[in-house]
């Protein structure tokens, strides 16, 4: 997917926030992409534009030779139905609903899911499928979230901050569930964070400051989610 130009400002009554400034932003299939920056640089707004969350103001938008830029909300929500997941840092799981029912809630209103349990246990939970949300621990719960995002088999992911309400421990699970998800399915991913260890399990790192993207960087080597820590 490519992004070029990407600007967006906010209106707040007289003011405006000039919260991307020409961003320019390519994912290829199936890399693993982690966006550091710090809080207020435009990440999340770069993000929600990226996964038809939100329009830009100006510039470019092309996902697998197909024009996002003018899409209209139909359109968009297409998109975001059949080629998006999302991964938000709260997990939004329905508390009454076991991790399966949760999965399914996706699966059934999708075109070729996998089965609940085939992406529960891809992220580790093949032995907690009946358990409910409160029975399960914040890693869990966001590995849920995991399942739930990727079950219809969407291109890319776009996850904003998965381990930010979690402890490092923890947290290198939701990554390991990630980091597998990406090899075995070839899922693009863009992963948002402002912890810089997080980017040593990237193919390629991106930083954002003040609505721009001011660094990229290759790591020689991609790291284990399980090499890492913070
Ligand atoms: N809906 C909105 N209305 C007005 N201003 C907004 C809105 N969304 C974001 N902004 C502003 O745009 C700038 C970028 O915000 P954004 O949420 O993209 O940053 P971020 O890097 O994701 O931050 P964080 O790490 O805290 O989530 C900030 O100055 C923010 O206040």
């Amino acid at each position: 997917m490519e992004g070029k130009g990407l600007e967006r400002t906010f209106m707040t009554g007289e003011v405006a926030v000039r919260a991307l400034r020409g961003v320019d932003i390519t994912l290829a299939r199936g890399e693993l992409v982690v966006l550091l920056g710090h809080s207020g640089s435009g990440k999340s707004t770069l993000l929600n534009i990226l996964g038809g969350l939100d329009r830009a103001t100006s510039g470019s938008l092309q996902f697998e030779g197909k024009d996002l830029t003018h899409a209209n909300d139909a359109e968009l929500t297409r998109y975001r139905r059949r080629s998006v997941g999302f991964v938000f840092q709260f997990y939004n799981l329905v508390a009454g609903l076991t991790a399966r029912e949760n999965v399914s809630l996706v699966t059934e209103i999708a075109n070729h899911p996998m089965k609940p349990d085939e992406a529960l246990e891809l992220v580790g939970l093949g032995e907690r499928v009946k358990h409910f949300p409160a029975q399960l621990s914040g890693g869990e719960q966001q590995r849920v979230a995991v399942a739930r995002a990727i079950a219809k088999r969407p291109q890319i992911l776009f996850c904003d901050e998965p381990t930010g309400a979690l402890d490092s421990a923890t947290g290198i699970h939701v990554l390991e569930a990630l980091d597998r998800v990406n090899r075995e399915l070839s899922t693009t991913m863009l992963i948002i964070t402002h912890n810089v260890g997080i980017g040593d399990i990237a193919d390629r790192v991106l930083r954002m400051q003040d609505g721009e993207i001011i660094e990229e960087t290759k790591p020689n080597r991609r790291l284990k989610p399980a090499e890492i820590s913070w």
